[in-house]
This record gives structure tokens, sequence and C-alpha cells, in this order.
């Protein structure tokens, strides 16, 4: 048990006047963190050690929602806008405002423009009906387009089938000891392909404050597993100030939820998506993951921390010599690539 948690353990119930310091206790203790998302009752999180006796961080805290850095602003209530969708079954077709662009993407990258029903083109990402209502469409779980959902500026209802990623975590996470990668995250339940698994939320950061804390770390590549940039709407030629230049980033090293200890695989079972609500939360759009197979309860997840960057081989730079500043992949999949980084 780690220490914080063993020292209140008995106190929980008590005040502040009964005994002195239990607030701070409480605010410091992972098993507090994680009891008071809204989710715990049926979605809990848990965390095992049946390895060693490693505790999680101290200097760790759970996040339920990301939180915004210093001169990292959300959009202005007067920028905000939804779809006009009274009936959630029209927000699966290319007038639904949450999906005009989506519409556009897909014409652009091949991956998207769907059926034509009465006349009307349906550009939904999820299914709609039956045993699979919810789930990301196959064809879509390897597109390297965003996600445009509804959400709560909209008309439609909280049960709109295009606001996945909007109603949150629907599975019980474990974050749990491995043998050689530290901690890893599984699931008590069995996860079907296509289906939204968690956000990955953080400090959402400056350009300028992620390169200093890339500056501060002992090895740069070591503190970028922890960053996701932003990047996904990023254009120069974009009239939104906020989408030219470099990106905000999401650091989930210190503050995040269960997704930031997922480790990595080169035969992932997950992969991220970028997601967004409100267009104008571009600069701010979440990291969202999906399985993109069947994942059986207890199988740990993971993620390709490389994914779609391009790793030069012939770089000019000896690759014996390279390899002994690289970390090795205990992944173990047949298609390891034999290093992280
Ligand atoms: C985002 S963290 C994942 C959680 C981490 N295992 C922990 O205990 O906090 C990334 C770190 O986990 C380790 N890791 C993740 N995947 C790995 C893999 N396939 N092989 C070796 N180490 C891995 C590396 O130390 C990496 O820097």
């Amino acid at each position: 048990m780690e220490n914080v948690t063993r020292r209140h353990f008995f106190y929980h119930g008590n005040t502040e006047e009964q005994t002195p310091g239990v607030t701070e206790e409480k605010s410091n203790c992972h098993w507090c963190q994680i009891r008071a998302f809204p989710t715990h009752q049926q979605y809990p999180i848990t965390i095992v050690n049946d390895e060693d006796d490693a505790t999680l961080p101290s200097n760790f805290r759970f996040l339920y929602h990301s939180v915004l850095g210093e001169g990292v602003e959300a959009a202005e209530h007067s920028f905000r806008s939804g779809c006009d969708c009274a009936d959630d079954e029209d927000c699966q077709y290319g007038h639904c405002l949450c999906l005009q662009e989506q519409e556009e993407a897909a014409e652009d990258g091949g991956a998207g423009l769907d059926d034509v029903e009465g006349g009307r083109k349906k550009v939904y990402r999820y299914h709609m009906h039956g045993h699979k209502a919810g789930l990301l469409r196959s064809k879509f779980l390897d597109s390297r387009q965003p996600i445009y959902e509804c959400h709560d500026g909209c008309a439609c209802s909280e049960a709109c089938p295009n606001r996945v990623v909007d109603r949150g975590r629907k599975v019980p996470l474990q974050i749990f000891r491995t043998q050689k990668t530290g901690w890893g995250v599984r699931s008590p339940v069995d996860i079907k392909k296509g289906q939204f698994v968690d956000k990955y939320v953080g400090e959402i950061i400056t350009p300028r404050e992620a390169q200093r804390r890339r500056d501060e770390a002992e090895v740069a590549a070591r503190k970028d597993v922890y960053m996701f940039a932003l990047d996904k709407f990023t254009d120069e030629a974009s009239p939104d100030t906020r989408l030219r230049g470099d990106p905000l980033e999401v650091d989930g090293e210190f503050m995040s939820g269960p997704t930031r200890f997922i480790n990595h695989s080169c035969g992932p079972n997950l992969r991220t998506f970028a997601r967004v609500g409100d267009h104008a939360d571009k600069h701010i759009h979440d990291i969202a993951m999906f399985a993109i197979r069947d994942i059986p309860r207890g199988e740990e997840l993971t993620f390709d921390y490389v994914s779609g960057v391009h790793q030069d081989e012939d770089d000019g730079v000896d690759q014996e010599e390279k390899k002994q500043h690289m970390t090795k992949c205990f992944c173990g999949s047949k298609n390891c690539r034999g290093y992280l980084w």
C-alpha cells in the first residue's frame, strides 16, 4: 500500500479538526483520487501489484479531465456552435453541422464518404444500430482522419449515436505491475473491436512550455512518451490563429488518467484518434483511444508510441552506436522493431 494511503486509511471520514492534515492526505492519495471519478461505481479504476513492492509515483495525480496550463484557453462562449439536428438520427448525414468537415476530410483522404440513403450522404464514423452500435466502423480503424462528434452545444440528445467519446469511458480499467515494463493497463472485461476505451488526459501546455520541459528532462525522448502534440488541425493558412504555428501539447507525466500507464507495443491492440466536439476547440482536441481488434479481458492494452512517425534507418549515424543509446522494446510481439526510440 502507498505510504500516504496507509497513513490516512482509517481516517477517511474524519474532518480536518478531528485529524489535522487529513484533507491534504486525501488529496494526495491515489485511491481517493480515482474514487472521486464520477464513473467510479460503474467503471472503476483499480491498481494491483503482484510483482514487487513498487507503488505509483507519489508525484503523480489522477485527473478525470485535462486541465489547461498557463496561457492555454478554451474558446469563448460566443465562438461556440453545435448542430441543430433535433432528431438524433439526423446526426449521421452530411448536413449535420458537426459532420460537415468530416465529409470534406473524407473526400480529401478517401476514407469516410459512405452510403447514400434517400439522396442523403451518411458520413458517420460509428455503427448506429444493432449489437455494434457505438463501435467505430472497421473501415475507419486505419484512418488518420479526425473524428467529429456532437456535443453539449448541439440540439441532439445526450443519447445521440455520434457522441461516443463525449459520453466518456464505459470500461473498467486496471493498472497492474507488469514483469518487464513497469506499470501497464488491462481491463477486467472483454473489449470489442472499434470500442472507445478512454482519452489521454493531462495538462495542456503551450509549445514553449513543452519545449522547456523537454529541455529540462534528462532524456528528451523519455519525456516525449508522455507528451501528445494536439496538431491534428494545425494549418498555417487557417483563419483561426490558434491553429497556426506550433501546437499545444498534453503532458500526462505527472497528472493524467489511467491511459498514462498504457505501454507501447509494435503489434498494439489500441490506436489513438484525434477527436473534436465543438469546432471552436480544435486547438485543444481530444486524443481518444479505440480498440483495433477484439481484446479479451485481462490482455494488456497497448498502442504504438511511434505509429505514423517515420523512422529513418539510414540517417548517417552508425546504427550500432545509435542502438547503445536506444531503449529496448519488451513488447514481445512477433513484429517487434526492437527499440522504443
Ligand atoms: C507512458 S509510460 C507507460 C507506463 C510505464 N510502464 C510506467 O510504469 O509508468 C512509458 C514508459 O514505459 C516503458 N515502456 C512502455 N512500453 C514499453 C515496451 N514495449 N518496452 C519497454 N519499456 C516500455 C518505458 O520505460 C517508457 O518510457
